[in-house]
């Protein structure tokens, strides 16, 4: 059984599909990344799957519950860290943490239990009985993660978890997603940060203007695009390199006192240089080779057709 199934989902918001038949599967036990720029449609896409909205057209389902049909039970089985704070500011963490409980039908001493450990782990233990209000972001982005896990459910949805988050938050959210994961707990989750999808997920879906664009892992998105290796090289002096008539390079690039050279070929790239620094009596001070970035596939896939 597939632990999410989108099946041509879509929403509009007037004439505009913010989210356009999109249709994929997660496997259980599975980091998947929805990335996109702003305005993709992952928040919409979420928000369907995480019963907020109705999708028009399409289906969804969560561990085999239909998310419109049989919301209760696939409610049951997802816990969720949305885009904006879900937590009660004028409450404890604490209370928080009972409420959600109360709210998923846990049992007033697992969910003391749980809260406590959860807490702990968080680090929020000390601040449990303070008033949300007070928490700094980060603090908060914890709690409410928290209160996603308080129901143990077997899927979790994170909405851009880290975004605006200081990196010792962000690090500890991030851990903390893997070891849950570890668990064999499912994990969807937003992002439009590369590096995070990069270091997080199994898989990558990449959406733009509500379409998907490519689902697969980080590694073989990025082998995908054999044509965006490139190469950077710095010589010890000054030069236009983008006047020098070099063959096989797509595209050149000047970054600092660097040049980045993509080419699908790079073997003759990097003959035709160490001639050029030879006839110019020009030494290398750098050169090196790099596979494609995910945010150089990124940029390509999510690039608007003309
Ligand atoms: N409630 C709404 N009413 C009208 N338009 C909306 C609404 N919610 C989203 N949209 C539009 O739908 C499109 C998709 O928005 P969505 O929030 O899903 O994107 P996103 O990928 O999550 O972007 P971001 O990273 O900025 O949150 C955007 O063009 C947005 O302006």
């Amino acid at each position: 059984m597939n632990a999410i199934e989108a099946n041509r989902l879509t929403k509009y918001y007037g004439s505009l599909a913010a989210v356009d038949q999109v249709s994929f599967t997660v496997d259980e036990g599975e980091i998947f990344g929805f990335l996109g720029p702003n305005g993709a449609g992952k928040t919409t896409t979420m928000r369907m799957l995480t019963g907020v909205i109705r999708p028009d057209e399409g289906t969804g389902s969560i561990m085999g519950y239909d998310v419109v049909k049989e919301n209760i039970r696939a409610k049951q089985a997802r816990g969720v860290v949305p885009d904006t704070s879900n937590a009660y500011v004028d409450i404890s963490a604490w209370q928080n943490l009972l409420l959600t409980g109360d709210l998923y039908g846990v049992p007033r001493r697992l969910t003391e239990e749980r809260a406590e450990k959860l807490l702990r782990r968080f680090g929020l233990y000390e601040k449990r009985d303070q008033v949300v209000k007070g928490y700094s972001k980060g603090m908060k982005q914890r709690l409410i993660l928290c209160m996603a896990l308080v129901s143990e459910p077997p899927i979790l949805f994170l909405d851009e978890p880290t975004s605006g988050l200081d990196v010792e938050s962000s690090r500890l959210i991030k851990d903390i997603v893997r070891e849950v994961n570890k668990g064999g707990v499912t994990v969807f989750l937003t992002t439009h940060n590369m590096e995070e999808a990069n270091q997080l997920c199994d898989r990558i879906a990449i959406i733009r203007s509500g379409r998907i664009v490519a689902v697969d892992s980080p590694e073989k998105l990025k082998a995908r695009s054999k044509e965006l290796q490139s190469i950077e090289v710095s010589f010890d002096r000054p030069i236009d390199l983008a006047g020098v008539p070099l063959s096989g390079i797509a595209k050149t690039v000047k970054a600092g006192d660097k040049y980045r050279l993509y080419t699908g070929d790079p073997d003759t790239v990097i003959k035709q240089l160490v001639d050029y620094a030879e006839s110019e009596r020009l030494r290398i001070v750098a050169l090196s080779l790099l596979s494609p970035s995910l945010e150089d596939v990124f940029v390509e896939l999510t690039k608007k057709e003309a």
